[in-house]
């Protein structure tokens, strides 16, 4: 069988909030293959940035730390390596793409050398190489006129095409899994779909595992092959995308979907989620969700446990699965 290329195994991340420390994420557990899309879903502050941010070691002390759990890279533990080691893992077999392209382009240098710069560092290219790569890469992206283009500056791109430099960067060097955190947010439809229609296409050419971070369930529907739904730190339902939008069984998934609008039912008013997710400081016991929870009842305030809806599907909710833990 084929190894995971990521595993996240019990992970624990907390921040640091007047004086004593609080979990954003707690014990999550995924795993991502080869060639595979898994989306992370959920409301703003529900810790899918957090998660990402865990898997490239950017949460740091004094304020944050990855406070227990395992983060596995092809079966390698993230969690022993020095900050060396882990910063030569990082763009190198990982790579992150971020919704504001800008803020991570270097607004004073050509986008060409910024491509370049990944590739003599992590690769060691001369001059020449990293730039006959870095035109080949331009070209993977779909980024018209390449060759002329290499020598333009971040401004001179619209935010479609600063979108696909950042991918050309993360590619670079071939990394094993791509974070992508809300990479088509900030785009209009039309170019949002061809951002995700490239992404599709990168990730079978180049065989990479996929975490694309979203809040858009059409998003998901359109890239994703399995979805896991975060909640208050937690993911409270895992499974194939077919799955999860056929059958969904935790409520707060339910009330994600019943937040879309239908074209087959206009008219229909949205339900917005009353209430909103809590802050780390003020988390509710048992259930995160039970306080804005329409099926809240007895055991809910009880610890929920992840448990099967079918080998493939998880749910962590009592009253979907009978499933509780004993105290
Ligand atoms: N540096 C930090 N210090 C303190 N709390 C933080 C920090 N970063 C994130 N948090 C908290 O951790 C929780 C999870 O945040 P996170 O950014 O992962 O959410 P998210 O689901 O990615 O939301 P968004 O879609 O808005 O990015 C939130 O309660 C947030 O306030």
């Amino acid at each position: 069988m084929t190894k995971p290329a990521l595993e996240l195994v019990g992970l624990r991340t907390e921040f640091r909030i007047g004086g004593r420390w609080h979990p954003a994420v707690r014990d999550l557990s995924l795993t991502l293959m080869r060639d595979e899309t898994l989306a992370l879903v959920g409301e703003s502050g529900c810790g899918k940035s957090v998660t990402a941010l865990s898997v490239m070691g950017l949460v740091q002390p004094p304020f944050g730390r990855v406070a227990a759990g395992r983060i596995l890279l092809d079966g390698r533990d993230l969690a022993g390596l020095s900050d060396q080691a882990l910063e030569s893992v990082r763009g190198d077999r990982m790579a992150m793409i971020f919704q504001e392209p800008m803020t991570s382009l270097n607004p004073v240098m050509t986008v060409g050398e910024q491509v370049a710069e990944a590739l003599r560092i992590h690769r060691g290219m001369d001059r020449k190489a990293a730039r006959a790569r870095a035109l080949e890469l331009f070209e993977e992206v779909k980024i018209p006129s390449a060759a002329q283009r290499l020598d333009e500056y971040p401004h001179q791109f619209s935010g479609g095409m600063r979108q696909r430099v950042m991918i050309a960067i993360a590619l670079a060097c071939e990394p094993a899994v791509l974070l992508a955190d809300e990479p088509t947010t900030a785009l209009d439809v039309t170019i949002q779909a061809q951002v995700l229609g490239l992404l599709a296409d990168l990730r079978s050419r180049f065989g990479m595992a996929v975490l694309f971070i979203t809040h858009n369930l059409g998003v998901v529907a359109q890239i994703a092959d399995r979805v896991a739904v975060m909640y208050a730190g937690e993911i409270v339902e895992q499974g194939p995308v077919e799955a999860i939008f056929a059958n969904p069984q935790h409520p707060y998934t339910r009330a994600l979907f019943s937040a879309i609008p239908r074209l087959d039912q206009p008219g229909q008013a949205l339900s917005a989620i009353p209430g909103r997710v809590p802050p780390l400081d003020a988390m509710p016991e048992g259930c995160r969700f039970a306080p804005r929870c329409p099926l809240a009842q007895a055991g809910c305030e009880r610890e929920q446990v992840l448990a099967e809806v079918t080998p493939v599907h998880a749910a962590r909710c009592h009253v979907a699965t009978g499933a509780l833990m004993h105290a």
